[in-house]
């Protein structure tokens, strides 16, 4: 990965573009011409129910369908065609739901291996720090094994390991999914730190009010198409998204 002057500069201002992508399960047509852009810094919501297609849209992005059509750019480069590792190298990364650090290994050895795939030597401490200074609740639990952190600290210890690959792009599929309330709320503020340092967010999420509260734009999947997209205060008073979301 690339090194820049600063630890982490703010994205490159690079826009993620996706025209008509098409990704299929076998004969099973998943996504049918799913269009959507994510500028610098903005935070843009995937919404829909169970199966409406949101992880299909980023295993697309990322590389991970067996196959897909369609065009994704960013900025001015093709990475559709592009294998996992080039994309995530090009900056976009992918934040999966569910429970993925390195269960066996502490946060500080969690932490190091996104550091030293992106970082030279004599950078990592302060990279450490920063990402250490964006999540405080880490730094409290840095010898501890992944695997007994609770479900909002791996939640932060995912997102803190994507910060450290210095995305332009991060998919981040439902990271509230389980949590309680309380730490929802924490996490808006996470999302939004890390979009203010210019990084482009696509949240994939069921819970709209927590899309909401970050976004200003969204993207409503049903069925793998996109039913409906706009701006979240238009949105928010529709009642078709009420149908497509069963809220
Ligand atoms: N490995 C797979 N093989 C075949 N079909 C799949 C596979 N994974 C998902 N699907 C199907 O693809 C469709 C989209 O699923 P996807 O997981 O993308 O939805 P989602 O919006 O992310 O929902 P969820 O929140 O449940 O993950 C669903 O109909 C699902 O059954």
């Amino acid at each position: 990965m690339s090194e820049n002057t600063q630890t982490h500069p703010a994205a490159d201002g690079q826009q993620l573009v996706v025209e008509d992508l098409h990704a299929y399960y076998g004969r099973s047509h998943v996504l049918q011409g799913v269009s959507l852009k994510v500028g610098a810094g903005e935070v843009v919501a995937l919404l829909g129910r169970n199966g409406a297609g949101k992880t299909t849209t980023f295993r697309a992005l990322t590389g991970l369908m067996p196959r897909t059509t369609g065009s994704v750019t960013l900025g001015d480069r093709q990475i559709g065609r592009k294998s996992t590792h080039q994309i995530a190298q090009l900056g976009v990364v992918y934040v999966p739901s569910g429970r993925r650090s390195f269960p066996m290994m502490t946060v500080k050895e969690n932490l190091l291996i996104a550091v030293e795939n992106s970082f030279r030597r004599a950078r990592r401490k302060q990279a450490l720090d920063e990402a250490f200074a964006m999540f405080p609740a880490l730094a409290r639990r840095v010898n501890t094994n992944a695997g007994v952190l609770s479900g909002g600290e791996n939640q932060m210890l995912k997102m803190a390991c994507a910060f450290l690959l210095q995305p332009t792009i991060l998919l981040l599929d439902e990271p509230t999914e389980g949590l309680a309330p309380i730490v929802v709320a924490e996490l808006v503020e996470h999302v939004r730190t890390l979009a203010d340092t210019g990084v482009g967010i696509l949240l994939a999420e069921q819970n709209a009010r927590f899309a909401f509260q970050l976004s200003a734009r969204a993207y409503v999947l049903n069925k793998g198409i996109v039913q409906m997209s706009g701006r979240v205060s238009e949105l928010a008073e529709s009642e078709e998204l009420t149908t497509h979301l069963g809220i």
